[in-house]
Order: C-alpha cells, then structure tokens, then sequence
C-alpha cells in the first residue's frame, strides 16, 4: 500500500471541530445543489433557477423527488421518513432531472457534533433537498440507545424546525433478527435510489460522514474482519460478532464509501490518540480508515481535535476556512 495523506484540519476542542464540521456539510450542499458556495450566486440561483447549470452544462430544475415514498399517517412509510407533504407534489410529473442532496451519516459521536453545529444552523439548510442515509446501522429496535437511527432521530431528525424535511433512509426495523435479510433490503433501498434507470455499479453520496473508533473500525469495518474489508461488490453488508458494541450491524462496503464524492472523518477526543497515530503513520497495517484514505485519495478529508492528535506531531495539518456561514468567534 502506497502513503496517502489526507487533509487533516486540526482544531483545539470539540465546539471548534461542530462548527467546521456544518460549515463542511453546508458548503457540501451548496456545492451538490448550485454549484457553488458563493451566497450571492446561491442567491441569485434561486431567485432565476435558469442559472443553475449541472456540471455536465445541462440545465437542472429543483423538484420535489419523483421517488418520494409514500407515507402512513405517521409519516413513516416502511424504511424511509419524510415529514413533508408530498401528496400534491407527487402527482406532478417530472422530467427533468432532479438535484438532491444525498448524504450518509454514521452513528455514535457524530450525532453529537452535528447536533451541536447544524442545528443552530438550519436557515442555511435546505433539508426539504436532503436524503440522508446510514453509514451502518447497529440491528437493535429503534428505541434502544444503540440504534444510529433512533439516536439521529431523537438529537437531529425531531428538532428539525418547519415543514420541509429530509427524505430519511433507515433499515426495516421488522429485520433487526436477520443481519443478512436486514443488509439486503438496506441494499435494495440504495439499488432503488441510485440505480433507478441506468445500471449503476456503485452509488455516489455528495457526502459520507464517519467516525472511528478507538478500536478503528468505521461505519461498521472492523479491523481483521479481512472478507468484509475485501469485499467488491456488494453495498451493504451484514456484520456479526461485532467486537465492540451491539454484535448484530450491517455496513456500507468499502467501494461503496470510497466512491462518495467526499469522505469525511470525524474524530474527536483523547482515546482516539493511539488509533489516529496508527492510522496516520502506519497505513500498511491496512486499518479500514487507511484503506479509505488510499481507495478515496483526493476525497478524503479529516477533522480532528487536538486532543486525538495528541500523538501525531509528524503531519500537515490545515487550517480549516468557514465556506458557507461567518465562522464563529470561538472557532479558531
Ligand atoms: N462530485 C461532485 O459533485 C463534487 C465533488 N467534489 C469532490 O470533493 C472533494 C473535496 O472538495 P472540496 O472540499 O470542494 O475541495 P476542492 O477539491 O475544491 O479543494 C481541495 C483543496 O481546497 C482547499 N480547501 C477546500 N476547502 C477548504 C476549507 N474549507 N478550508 C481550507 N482549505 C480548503 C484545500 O487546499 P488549499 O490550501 O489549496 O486551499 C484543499 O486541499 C474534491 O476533491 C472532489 O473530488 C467536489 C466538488 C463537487
Ligand atoms: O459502532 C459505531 O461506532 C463508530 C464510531 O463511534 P464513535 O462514537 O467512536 O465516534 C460509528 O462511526 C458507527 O456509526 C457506529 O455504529
């Protein structure tokens, strides 16, 4: 494995790293939807959408999805959550090609920092444009505090201000019991989302947002877990025997995560130390994080406290600049 060094933005605590993490998934947004993360030219997109070219030069028209579930009462519609009404929406046919938002999230202490740094944020938000899936998802019920999905429901999705929201993409919780039947179905949401016309071999997310944790494993990628980690063509996949937390998960691949448009880690905190030093310094020993740093090279980027860069003294580490929103005094 050759060395491939990612962007590490480094911050002195936890609130500096929220900020810059929301000011990275906003300006990712803008990117996604205008192509730019110039407010005035967002603005003036909106106000004259003709402006809006897609990277191909095609003119784009911003729509409701075409895919859009259908909903029971409640909102929830099997797997997928979407608080918007839609009904009136849903009968307008649309031919043009849709932009949306297409980001992954994983669980654990990334909550927390979106929490923390997008919610106070949400005007520069265009949730109503989001499909927000899961990097992995532990197979315990919803309401467990180990569920990814429960946890980003209670600390992001229900604080959600207004009436335009996500199009959320969630695991069957009737398949919490079969990892196999659980990471299938969860691949064939994903199949549908992104492979709906043409035969795509992987899916793209703009955004693909991971922790690591101390033990290294991401999304849910163990270390020595080497037929997961070599997999090729699968998207999902189901894990048992987890080492640490609930056993049961399923995960994205490895390709799938390395063909995001972005690859994004977050890791905050001192236990994290020792695992960012080998992870850093000692990509040879083929840790899933470093085989993504090599798979996405270009993409990847991390945000770091100083308190898990504690042990790194030999990188390059970068000043991240605010996009999007003015950064805030207490970033630094
Ligand atoms: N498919 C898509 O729709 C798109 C995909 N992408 C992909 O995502 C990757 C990341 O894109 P993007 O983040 O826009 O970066 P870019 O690829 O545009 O630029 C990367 C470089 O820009 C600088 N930079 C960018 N943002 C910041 C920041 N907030 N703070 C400090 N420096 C910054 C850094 O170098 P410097 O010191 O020179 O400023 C960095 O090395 C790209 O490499 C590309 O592959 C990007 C846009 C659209
Ligand atoms: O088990 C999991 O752990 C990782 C890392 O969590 P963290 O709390 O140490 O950041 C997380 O990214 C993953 O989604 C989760 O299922």
């Amino acid at each position: 494995m050759t060395t491939t060094v990612p962007l590490i933005y480094s911050f002195p605590e936890f609130l500096g790293v929220a900020d810059a993490v929301a000011d990275h998934v906003i300006s990712a947004q803008n990117q996604t939807l205008y192509n730019t993360t110039d407010p005035k030219q967002i603005e003036l997109i909106k106000s004259r959408p003709a402006l809006l070219k897609s990277s191909s030069g095609i003119s784009v028209t911003q729509q409701s999805p075409s895919h859009s579930p259908s909903q029971s009462q409640n909102g929830i519609s099997n797997n997928v959550t979407n608080g918007g009404s839609k009904a009136k929406k849903d009968k307008k046919i649309h031919k043009k090609q849709e932009v949306r938002f297409k980001i992954a999230i994983s669980g654990g202490s990334l909550i927390k920092i979106l929490h923390q740094g997008l919610l106070p944020r949400q005007e520069y938000i265009e949730w109503d444009k989001w499909d927000i899936y899961f990097a992995d998802e532990r197979l315990v019920p919803f309401d467990s505090p180990d569920s990814n999905y429960g946890q980003a429901k209670r600390e992001i999705f229900d604080l959600i201000e207004g009436d335009k929201k996500p199009n959320i993409y969630h695991i069957d919780e009737e398949l919490i019991d079969d990892n196999q039947e659980a990471a299938d179905d969860y691949e064939k949401q994903l199949i549908r989302n992104f492979a709906k016309k043409d035969s795509v071999k992987l899916p793209m997310f703009d955004l693909l947002l991971l922790g690591c944790a101390p033990d290294g494993h991401i999304a849910s990628l163990f270390p020595n877990f080497g037929e997961q980690l070599r997999e090729k063509l699968a998207w999902c996949l189901p894990v048992e025997n987890a080492p640490s937390g609930p056993k049961n998960r399923i995960t994205l691949s490895i390709p799938v995560i390395c063909h995001a448009a972005r690859v994004t880690f977050v890791v905050e905190g001192k236990t994290k130390a020792p695992i960012i030093r080998t992870i850093m310094e000692r990509p040879e020993k083929g840790l899933p994080s470093s085989i993504v740093n090599e798979g996405a090279a270009g993409r990847v980027s991390w945000f770091v406290d100083d308190a898990a860069l504690n042990d790194l003294y030999d990188i390059t580490k970068k000043k991240y600049k605010f996009l999007s929103f003015p950064e805030p005094a207490t970033a630094t």
